[in-house]
Order: C-alpha cells, then sequence, then structure tokens
C-alpha cells in the first residue's frame, strides 16, 4: 500500500442520455400545447387509415364483411359460405379466365402491391441506390399506386426530390430482377412522379389478325390502323402530314406492316383519293405480290426508280408552289390525290448504287420529298435493313421511326432517337418467333409504343387484288425488272 499512487479514473464514456426537447418546456406550456398535439395524432391515424382504404379498398370491403359475417352468422354458415365462394372462384377460373382476369385485377392489384412491392419496397430502393440522404436523414423515394394488368405491373412513384428518371432508367434492369419481372420500363407522368411498367409476359405472342376491308369512309389518314399495341389498343399511323422509316432484320415482318397500311388504305385508292407509288429495288419480291394496286411501280435501284423518285419530287414542288398562301395542309377536297411513294429497301437505292450520280440524284430527290412534301400531301413509306448514317444521312426528315426487330442494341437508339434504350425500347430484344413487332417512336412524344402490325396472309393479299381489280385479277408472272405502270387506281 505504501508505494499506491493515485490514478485519475478513465473518462465516463457513457452516452448522456438526451431527453425530447419538448420536455424541457414548463408545465403549464405542455398543458396548453396537449390538445393540439393529441389533434396531431388524430389526424395522423386518420391519415393512415384513409391511405389504408385507399390503396387496399377491396381487402378492407372483405376483412369488414368477414368480421361481420362471422359475428353475425357464426362459425358454420360462415365457413359455408367461404366455402362456397372458393368454388365458384375455382369454376370461374376453370370456365373462363378472360373475363376472371378482368374481374378479379383489383384483388391481384392489392395482393401483388403487399406481396411484392410494399414489401419489399425500402429493401430494394436501398440495395438500388435510389435513396438519398441529407443531414444524417435518409429520404426514400415513396411507392404510390399500382395496378396488376396481368402481363405487366403499373407502379407509379414519387422520386426523391433532385432525383431524374434517368437514375431509375439506369437500375431497371435490377429492379426488374428484384421484383422477379422480365423487364422494367420507366415512364414519365408528370414531374417528380414516374410509373414503373413491370412486365411478366408478352401480350404480342401471337399474331394478330388483319381485319376485314373496311369501308372508304373509316379510313383517316391521321389514324390508320396497321395492329395492336400491347395494351391492346389499335396501332394507329399517322400518313398524312408524316413519313415513317421503318428498320429491321430480314425476317423481321416488315412486310406485315407495309401491306398493312396498303390494307388499310385499299377503300382510297380504290376511290381514287389516295395514289401508291412503289419502288422495289429487290426485283419485285414484295410489291410486285399485288402490283395493280399502284399507280406507279420500279422493281430495280437504276435509272427507272431515280426518274420515279425525281418526278415525285417535281410532282411536290409543284403541288408545294401551288399551296403557297392558299392552305397549309392538303385535303381530300383539293381533288388531288394523297400520294404515298412506297420503298421496299431504302439502302439499295441511296446507299449500295454502285453508280455514284444515280446514287446522288436518288439522295436529292428523296430529301427533296421528305422535306417538302409533308405538306401538299404526299408521304413516304420506306423500309430499310441497315440503320447506320452512312446508309440513311437523313433519318431525321422521318418524323415517325418503327424500329422492328434489331441486330445490335446501339441501334435502337440509331433508329428511334437518343435515350429511347435506356426507356425501355429493347428493339434488338424482339424474338424472332415475334415477327412484326415493332417499338415506334412518334415525333413530339417522349415514350416509345410497341405494338405488332397485323399479320397478312397471301390469301389476304389475292383477296387485296381482287378487291383493287374487281375480281378480274389474273395471277401475273413473276415481275420483270424495269417500271410497271400499275392498275388504274
Ligand atoms: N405481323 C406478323 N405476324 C405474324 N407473322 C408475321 C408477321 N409479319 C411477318 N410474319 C412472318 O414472318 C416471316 C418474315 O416476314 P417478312 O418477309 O415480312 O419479313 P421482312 O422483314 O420483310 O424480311 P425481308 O427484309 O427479308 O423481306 C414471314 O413468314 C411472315 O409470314
Amino acid at each position: 500500500m505504501g508505494n499506491s499512487r493515485w490514478v485519475d479514473p478513465a473518462p465516463l464514456e457513457v452516452a448522456r442520455p438526451r431527453l425530447p426537447w419538448w420536455t424541457m418546456l414548463p408545465r403549464w406550456v405542455k398543458l396548453v400545447l396537449l390538445p393540439l398535439a393529441l389533434a396531431v395524432v388524430v389526424v395522423w391515424v386518420l391519415a393512415k387509415v384513409v391511405r389504408v382504404v385507399w390503396f387496399y379498398p377491396v381487402s378492407v370491403a372483405l376483412g369488414l364483411v368477414t368480421l361481420l359475417l362471422r359475428a353475425w352468422a357464426g362459425p358454420w354458415v360462415f365457413g359455408a359460405v367461404v366455402a362456397a365462394a372458393a368454388v365458384v372462384l375455382f369454376v370461374w377460373w376453370w370456365r373462363d379466365k378472360t373475363t376472371f382476369d378482368v374481374w378479379l385485377r383489383w384483388p391481384r392489384t392489392e395482393f401483388r402491391r403487399v406481396a411484392v412491392y410494399a414489401y419489399q419496397w425500402r429493401t430494394v430502393v436501398r440495395l438500388s441506390s435510389l435513396t438519398a440522404s441529407a443531414k444524417g436523414r435518409e429520404y426514400l423515394p415513396r411507392l404510390r399506386r399500382t395496378r396488376s394488368e396481368g402481363w405487366r405491373d403499373r407502379v407509379r412513384v414519387r422520386m426523391v426530390k433532385g432525383q431524374a428518371p434517368e437514375q431509375w432508367e439506369a437500375r431497371a434492369s435490377g429492379l426488374a430482377h428484384a421484383f422477379g419481372s422480365q423487364s422494367c420500363r420507366v415512364r414519365v407522368i408528370r414531374p417528380g412522379v414516374i410509373e414503373l411498367d413491370l412486365v411478366h409476359s408478352n401480350p404480342l405472342a401471337s399474331a394478330v389478325a388483319l381485319p376485314a376491308m373496311g369501308s372508304e369512309s373509316a379510313v383517316d389518314l391521321r389514324r390508320v390502323v396497321v395492329g395492336r399495341t400491347e395494351t391492346g389498343k389499335p396501332w394507329r399511323l399517322r400518313l398524312l402530314g408524316n413519313h415513317l422509316l421503318t428498320v429491321g432484320v430480314s425476317g423481321a415482318g416488315k412486310g406485315s406492316l407495309l401491306w398493312s397500311v396498303v390494307w388499310a388504305l385499299a377503300p382510297l385508292v380504290k376511290a381514287g383519293a389516295v395514289r401508291l407509288v412503289g419502288i422495289d429495288p429487290k426485283g419485285g419480291m414484295e410489291l410486285g405480290q399485288v402490283p395493280e394496286i399502284f399507280d406507279r411501280v420500279v422493281y430495280d435501284n437504276g435509272e427507272a426508280a431515280v426518274t420515279l423518285l425525281e418526278e415525285v419530287a417535281a410532282d411536290v414542288r409543284k403541288r408545294a408552289a401551288t399551296y403557297r398562301g392558299v392552305r397549309r395542309l392538303w385535303a381530300r377536297e383539293t381533288g388531288e390525290p394523297f400520294t404515298l411513294l412506297v420503298v421496299d429497301e431504302l439502302a439499295d437505292l441511296i446507299a449500295y448504287q454502285t453508280d455514284k450520280r444515280l446514287r446522288e440524284r436518288a439522295q436529292a430527290a428523296l430529301q427533296t420529298i421528305t422535306s417538302q412534301g409533308r405538306a401538299p400531301g404526299f408521304g413516304v413509306l420506306a423500309f430499310v435493313q441497315d440503320p447506320r448514317k452512312e446508309v440513311v444521312p437523313f433519318r431525321n426528315l422521318f418524323p415517325t421511326r418503327v424500329a422492328m426487330r434489331l441486330d445490335e442494341a446501339v441501334q435502337v437508339d440509331m433508329v428511334l432517337g437518343d435515350g429511347l434504350r435506356a426507356r425501355g425500347a429493347n428493339a434488338h430484344e424482339i424474338s424472332e418467333s415475334t415477327p412484326g413487332v415493332a417499338w415506334i417512336k412518334v415525333d413530339g412524344h417522349r415514350d416509345p409504343v410497341r405494338a405488332r402490325a397485323f399479320h397478312v396472309t397471301d390469301t389476304n393479299l389475292v383477296e387485296l387484288r381482287h378487291y383493287i381489280t374487281g375480281g378480274s385479277a389474273i395471277i401475273v408472272p413473276f415481275p420483270d425488272a424495269g417500271p410497271h405502270e400499275g392498275a388504274a387506281a
């Protein structure tokens, strides 16, 4: 003990208890504030209840009915009613899956919201780095309304302030995997709110049959129906005041889109209100199937094709001159036909033509038609396999671009525009087993649309020929290269 020395004790390292600030307030202030605090708690609880009823109306209603029935009728009757309901649902599902799916959309929506999205939301957005933090506080994107449509779930999200949809697009693939879906697309609904499309199956897996030939009055050049979109709506293309460029590998189904447009226009062609002009540099393999529907058609990429292009370009200039100061857009009342130039393989005409002079003449004429033809009633419907700039240097002159199955992911943005692949337009992932499926980008619309063109069979083409010729068509031999004057339109 004699050599013991006094040692300073270690500083106390326990955290000092921190009391909430309001506990320090004087007693009378607490008494004054108590009713206010109670009111806030009541409003908060009410808001939670409203939120639950809003997001889960069917579950809340079912829960209430169950409680009432159980209390009112006793366990036996209650059990019998539940068993009967289960049997009815099973038989309904078994006999008619379509109406079952439609009617049970709401319960399914609520079930998926709880079991898939609400349950994992915090974890998934944290692991996907879609949260933010400031001053030690974590901000989470908020899960809003969800809607289950069978083939996809639409999940609305309020983003964290300062977040951009592009951040979600960059993580779309991870979100799809996390929520167990095939793909995820991001759509902007309004500032700060996006919708995730979590896709489970392909609603365009089976071919879409061509409808019966319509009547003349049913055709609207602003909304020509050429197929069905994945939401089940008609796929409408604007032809008046527009030009369309369709890109797709061989076998992508470009022919079905071409003939779907021609089929839809046939009543107007017959009535003389629409004039079709065709160039098929592949020797007539495509347009030669119904040459009668074309006013003029050429089956090569040489002098005849270029001359035809130049004639159309001259018509454009002439008609544009007569419109100057008189009218702004073609209308049927002018008495002049709307002219649609169909070019089956554009690259053969403006890129692969070995004669430089012909190539340049074709490019110049096409640029005139595409840049000046919209107002005076001229449209171009062009098809190409290779979308590179060296092949189609004036892609931007086509306001509507359609991407059918493509070879490479980089081609998507070449065809549809920058950033469209990130928005989910995966045209390079379209299956070989679904020809005719396409992604469409319309000028002025942010989001691309997925659709499938009608399946046009050989029988349909025979029918089309009969329709145009009034039943007097004879099977023509395979067309020779060179110009062809189609049947009188
Ligand atoms: N919309 C469609 N629905 C179902 N099947 C289709 C559809 N479009 C095309 N097909 C089928 O896919 C095959 C290839 O179609 P198509 O010849 O139109 O392709 P393409 O892109 O024009 O090819 P290419 O450039 O070689 O002419 C055909 O057998 C056709 O029957």
